[in-house]
């Protein structure tokens, strides 16, 4: 019996390098060289599997809508894309405990926190929201899309909420870790209706993977 297409969208930039050797320990292998390569999407080892290679935060987006049938993307993202209601059901079943970091509060090293209404800068505008609004603390939310240390340097906000991982880029920049919002690592994500059509298909691959992540810890 021939097996339906099954399409995985894959988040480029650093999650990539750690999801590749994954993937193939799965035994799912690209038939090219994804990071030399300009296409978007690739065949693999196997004739119903296509791997597609998008922005870590369209990740979500592909998934939720059907585009494709499962995923790879930050815990980060996925809490965004589901606090800004772009996302609703998706299933997450396998934490793959790669880009292992934390989402973190920072601050300028020492600075007092003003006593009302907070300014707080991130990428991560929904889920700050939902932070701050769940301790009772009101904020005022600023959208940036990088460099997030600077913003308490220049006066545009008070805290920031980003990603942690060695420490380094908030200490080269005079800031300190505050409060711990969550430990984040990649998550495999599988869309509703693909957990449904080909729950056949994806099942091996979700306890090929896991074998694989537990082979590792
Ligand atoms: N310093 C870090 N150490 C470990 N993991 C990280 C770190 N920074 C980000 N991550 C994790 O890797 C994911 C992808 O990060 P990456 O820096 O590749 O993309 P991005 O800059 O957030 O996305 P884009 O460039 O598409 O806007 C993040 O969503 C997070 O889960
Ligand atoms: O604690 P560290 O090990 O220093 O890592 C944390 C940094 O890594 C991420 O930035 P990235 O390199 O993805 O750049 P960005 O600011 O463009 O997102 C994150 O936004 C922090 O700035």
């Amino acid at each position: 019996m021939s097996q339906q297409p099954l399409t995985i969208a894959l988040s480029k930039g650093r999650i990539l390098d750690d999801t590749l050797p994954l993937f193939e320990e799965a035994g799912i292998v690209p038939a090219e060289d994804i990071k030399k390569s300009r296409k978007l999407i690739f065949d693999t080892n196997h004739d119903h599997i296509k791997l597609v290679v998008i922005r870590a935060t369209d990740v979500p987006t592909y998934v939720e809508y059907g585009a494709a049938d499962m995923g790879v993307a930050g815990k980060d993202v996925l809490m965004e894309a589901s606090a800004s209601g772009q996302t609703n059901s998706l299933y997450e079943p396998l934490d793959l405990n790669i880009a292992t970091c934390r989402l973190m509060t920072a601050a300028l090293k020492g600075a007092k926190q003003p006593e009302g209404r907070i300014k707080v800068a991130s990428k991560f505008v929904s889920l700050t929201k939902r932070y701050f609004a769940e301790q009772g603390r009101q904020a005022d939310i600023i959208k940036l899309y990088g460099g997030m240390e600077l913003a308490p340097i220049m006066g545009l906000a008070d805290l920031i909420v980003d990603i942690v991982d060695t420490g380094n880029t908030l200490k080269a920049n005079g800031l300190e870790e505050r409060d711990l919002i969550a430990p984040i690592s990649s998550r495999l994500v599988v869309g509703k209706a693909a957990m449904k059509m080909k729950h056949q298909q994806i099942q091996p691959i979700i306890e090929k993977l896991s074998a694989a992540v537990d082979r590792r810890r």
